[in-house]
């Protein structure tokens, strides 16, 4: 039956987002009364500049005092779309203090204080949803946490950033410049607000740090990411793909180790293999591959980034919390009751992609492959090539079979050392085969 009392929603932010959260709430509003089983009212908009016409958010509604807004009493949901750290912190925790149960799309605030805040909204006996907060519209952290609940998740990989992901693949199929595909991005809405956070990896190594705590019973930190941004990717890399059968992404990539007792998250670009799956995702679109035990391999692919997607995924937690509200219950908190070891990079294995400039000259191909084998990484292949310019310089390309992250490391800093090796000129890890 139908409850007549409308529960209340205060929206904090009114931007990309936020203003496509306010304009479902009002266009679907009798649906998801149905569906939830009462009526939704926004009850207020916290906004930071007051005279930006909004259209179909009554004036009223309106306030720059987010925080007398959360202090009401009277709000049953606060959804935080503003981002950044403070004060959306502060307006959460006190938003829970006031009564009200919580959606944000956070990550970035999620990542780096998550267990705070499940925590305050346990003590208050609340609600705290996120599934806006990794991979946009993609129904991800739920089926994590609810649907895979009774697997075992050994394995999380994917493109989770949608800037990025828009950028590598304009450059790849366009040859459009970083700069030009940065600007169209950030027109899109697809970019935070300081898109640094996207392009040097920030953004994903917050949601890798998200789904690794979800998928293995674990507290995962952003510092416990290791992170590597997409700036220094250039033309020369994606022919060098090219050349291998593969394009580049960049990756977020969570793994339990062999023996179960640890795990490691990482953000990095990758060359992958065309016949990959993970290949053909253009635009801002991201796609998830999950390896659980019983399962199998799932794949979970969609909008990643943009007002109305990821108010998809708000307005989902919305309604989630609103039944639960209704039920006098809560959802599912955090759970991290696994307690694994974080591992650091160098115990990451897999394969590399490495090219060196050295000189052109009888032994150097030798030299380089001694050093190889002296830190114990195997060599898959070896391709070098004379240049014109006649500098007296060689471009010599190794792709290793797997190897440890500090095995490689190395190899490349001994290599470094040569007097024949003139530069490194890229590294790129190999994933996806
Ligand atoms: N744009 C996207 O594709 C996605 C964004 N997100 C997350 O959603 C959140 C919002 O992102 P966008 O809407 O893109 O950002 P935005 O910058 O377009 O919107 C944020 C709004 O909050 C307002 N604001 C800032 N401080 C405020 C305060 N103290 N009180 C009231 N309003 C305040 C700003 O004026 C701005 O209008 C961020 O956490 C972001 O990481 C998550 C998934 C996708
Ligand atoms: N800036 C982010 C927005 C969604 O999370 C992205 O590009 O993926
Ligand atoms: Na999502």
């Amino acid at each position: 039956m139908m409850r007549t009392r409308p529960l209340k929603v205060a929206l904090l932010g009114c931007g990309v987002v936020g203003s496509e959260v306010a304009r479902i709430m009002t266009t679907h509003a009798d649906d998801l009364a149905a569906r939830i089983g009462a009526p939704i009212e926004l009850a207020g908009v916290a906004v930071r500049r007051p005279s930006k016409v909004r259209e179909g958010i009554p004036a009223e509604l309106i306030t720059t005092d987010a925080t007398a807004l959360v202090k009401r009493g009277d709000i049953d949901v606060v959804v935080e779309v503003i981002g950044g750290i403070e004060p959306a912190r502060t307006l959460i925790t006190t938003a829970f203090e006031h009564g009200a149960s919580v959606v944000s799309a956070n990550k970035a605030l999620l990542a780096q204080d998550g267990a705070a805040l499940h925590a305050a909204a346990d003590e208050n006996d609340k609600d705290l949803y996120y599934e806006a907060a990794v991979a946009g519209a993609i129904p991800l952290i739920r089926p994590l946490r609810e649907s895979l609940a009774g697997d075992k998740v050994n394995r999380v990989l994917g493109i989770v950033n949608g800037t990025t992901n828009f950028i590598l693949d304009k450059m790849d199929s366009t040859g459009a410049g970083y700069q030009e595909a940065l600007d169209e991005a950030t027109a899109l809405g697809y970019a935070e607000a300081d898109p640094t956070a996207d392009v040097e990896g920030f953004d994903a190594a917050a949601k890798a740090a998200i789904l690794a705590g979800i998928a293995f019973h674990t507290r995962v930190r952003l510092d416990d990411v290791h992170r590597e941004g997409m700036t220094e990717v250039t033309a020369a890399d994606f022919a060098s793909a090219k050349e291998m059968g593969c394009t580049i992404k960049l990756l977020a990539i969570c793994e339990r180790s062999a023996d179960g007792a640890s795990v490691t998250a990482r953000v990095h670009p990758a060359m992958i293999p065309l016949s990959h799956p993970l290949a053909s995702v253009r635009g801002a679109y991201n796609a998830v591959f999950v390896e659980s035990d019983a399962a199998g391999q799932l794949m979970f692919y969609g909008p990643g980034a943009g007002g109305a997607p990821t108010a998809s995924a708000v307005l989902g937690d919305l309604v989630a919390v609103c039944r639960n509200r209704l039920n006098g219950a809560t959802g599912p908190g955090e759970s991290a009751y696994a307690a694994l070891t974080v591992s650091p990079m160098g115990d990451v294995v897999t394969r590399y992609h490495i090219s060196l400039d050295v000189a052109d000259k009888p032994g150097v191909l030798a030299q380089v492959a001694t050093v190889f084998a002296e830190h114990g990484v195997s060599i898959d292949t070896v391709r070098q090539q004379g240049r014109q310019d006649g500098d007296g310089e060689a471009s010599l390309v190794v792709v290793t079979h797997r190897a440890s992250d500090a095995s490689l490391s190395g190899t490349v800093e001994a290599l470094r050392k040569l007097d024949t090796v003139r530069g490194v000129a890229s590294i790129m890890r190999v994933e996806g085969e």
